[in-house]
């Protein structure tokens, strides 16, 4: 009989250094559809360094990751994954709709048209307007348009709260929600309780994982 197969991201024994200091070791986790794995631990702990080799911006110095199964760079990882990170990832010399657009072009469609999820995120009428004239929350609520825009099956959220008040907090969890009930997958990093009723929250403390 054949094996089932491994659906989602699988992580074994990934280790990463920092110039001389061990930030972690021996790291095995999975991530599967309808699950959210929430990244904690200290400031400096790795969390970031460990996101980014998740997206493959930088290298573990050991171990390995496989998508369905198959090592990421043989595998549709990339261009199944959306990241959002520190930066936003907005052009700020372009305006909302030239930056979704843009993303558009890059990525399947998604659930939401560009006008659908400008008014999710409450930025409908912000359409021509500059991102660099935008504030930091609205900046944070552009990068969750670009990903109701896209389809992506595991979105990557480097502390996704920052900068956003309390409706946009609870917007993040309602879309997370609503990703993985649809069979998306999350990882994220976050300083914040999250409020996530009936998901398959799993954690993982990254100060203990040396
Ligand atoms: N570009 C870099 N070059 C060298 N060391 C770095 C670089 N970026 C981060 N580090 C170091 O790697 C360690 C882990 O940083 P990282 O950003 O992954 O932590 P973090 O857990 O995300 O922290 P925070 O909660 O403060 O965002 C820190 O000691 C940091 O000084």
């Amino acid at each position: 009989m054949s094996q089932p197969q491994a659906t989602g991201l699988f992580v074994t024994d990934l280790s990463c250094r920092r110039d001389e200091r061990l930030l972690f070791s021996g790291l095995s986790f999975n991530v599967q559809p309808g699950q959210v794995l929430l990244l904690e631990g200290s400031n400096g702990s790795g969390k970031t360094s460990l996101l980014r080799i998740l997206c493959g911006f930088r290298s573990a110095d050991s171990g390995e990751c496989r998508w369905d199964g198959i090592p990421l760079d043989q595998s549709d990882y990339f261009a199944e994954t959306a990241y959002v990170g520190h930066a936003d990832g907005s052009k700020k010399e372009l305006t909302v709709l030239e930056n979704l657009r843009f993303a558009l072009a890059l990525s399947a469609p998604g659930a939401y048209s560009i006008a659908q999820a400008l008014q999710k995120v409450q930025l409908a009428g912000f359409d021509d307007n500059l991102v660099q004239t935008l504030s930091a929350g609205q900046k944070r609520r552009l990068s969750l348009a670009r990903l109701l825009i896209t389809r992506q099956r595991l979105w990557i959220l480097d502390e996704p709260f920052t900068s956003l008040d309390r409706q946009g907090i609870e917007l993040i969890e309602s879309l997370m929600m609503a990703h993985t009930g649809q069979g998306g997958m999350v990882i994220l990093t976050s300083h914040h309780e999250l409020s996530l009723p009936h998901i398959h929250l799993q954690r993982i403390h990254l100060d203990t994982c040396h």
